[in-house]
């Protein structure tokens, strides 16, 4: 059984297939936040902007099987009249990585689905997975070590200075890495902030959230 808080097209707004037509399917639960305002300032990361709590959201629901599931998945991308090429859903949450399974990743590549997923990093990626993007969290252990993209939210406070982490992934097996700048009352501040790292590091590039800009989900 899979619960999913929602489920939506789309255009990816993020990282290196921004613009690109997508089905979003947003698991519900994240090992790293409760998802209740009251535990946000003591979970392990603090600054999400999802509601990703229960299965009350757009096409949300508790899904018996990765074929129930994957079918509701493909109603939503023929919802928009897409075509049948370059067929793409994203798997976001909360976590993802908690409910996604090679069995619903198979159904999905039968259907000629490309099978995305946004993730912490803090647990293993299944088979078939097509496209990786982790974007880690201070103060959780990283697992991921090789990615499609990595898509570091800045700033984050660990241990180490912001520069020192950068290295760190720089020497790593990511094939692309993006800054996202943290969404929330900081953001102007916190996007000057990652442009100068940017021109700085050019082995990084910036990731805006454009869908938000634009005022899609
Ligand atoms: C809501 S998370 C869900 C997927 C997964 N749990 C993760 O953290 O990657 C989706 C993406 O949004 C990013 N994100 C969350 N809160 C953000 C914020 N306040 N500003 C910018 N990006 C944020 C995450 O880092 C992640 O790349
Ligand atoms: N359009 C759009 N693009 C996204 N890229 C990553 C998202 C996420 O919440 O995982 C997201 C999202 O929520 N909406
Ligand atoms: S790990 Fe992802 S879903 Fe979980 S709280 Fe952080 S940003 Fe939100
Ligand atoms: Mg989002």
């Amino acid at each position: 059984m899979y619960t999913v808080k929602e489920i939506f097209p789309t255009l990816q707004g993020e990282g290196a297939h921004a613009g690109r037509a997508a089905v979003f399917c947003r698991f519900a639960g994240c090992n790293l936040w409760s998802g209740r305002e009251e535990d946000r300032a003591t979970a392990i990361c603090q600054f999400c902007d999802t509601d990703f709590v229960g299965s009350d959201g757009l096409g949300g629901g508790k899904f018996e099987t990765a074929n129930d599931l994957a079918n509701a998945i493909e109603l939503a991308w023929k919802s928009t009249s897409a075509g049948p090429q370059q067929r793409y859903v994203v798997f976001t949450g909360g976590e993802p990585l908690l409910q996604l399974d090679e069995v619903l990743i198979e159904v999905l590549h039968k259907k000629g689905f490309e099978v995305a997923i946004e993730t912490n990093g803090t647990l293993k990626v299944p088979k078939g997975v097509d496209w990786v993007c982790v974007s880690p969290k201070a103060g959780a252990e990283l697992i991921v070590l090789q990615a499609n993209e990595m898509k570091l939210v800045v700033p984050q406070n660990g241990h180490e200075s912001l520069e020192q982490l950068m290295g760190r992934f720089e020497k790593m097996d990511y094939r692309n890495r993006f800054l996202q700048p943290m969404d929330g009352p900081n953001l102007k501040s916190n996007t000057e902030l990652a442009v100068g790292l940017c021109q700085k590091r050019p082995l990084w590039r910036l990731s805006i959230q454009s869908h938000k800009l634009i005022g899609i989900r």
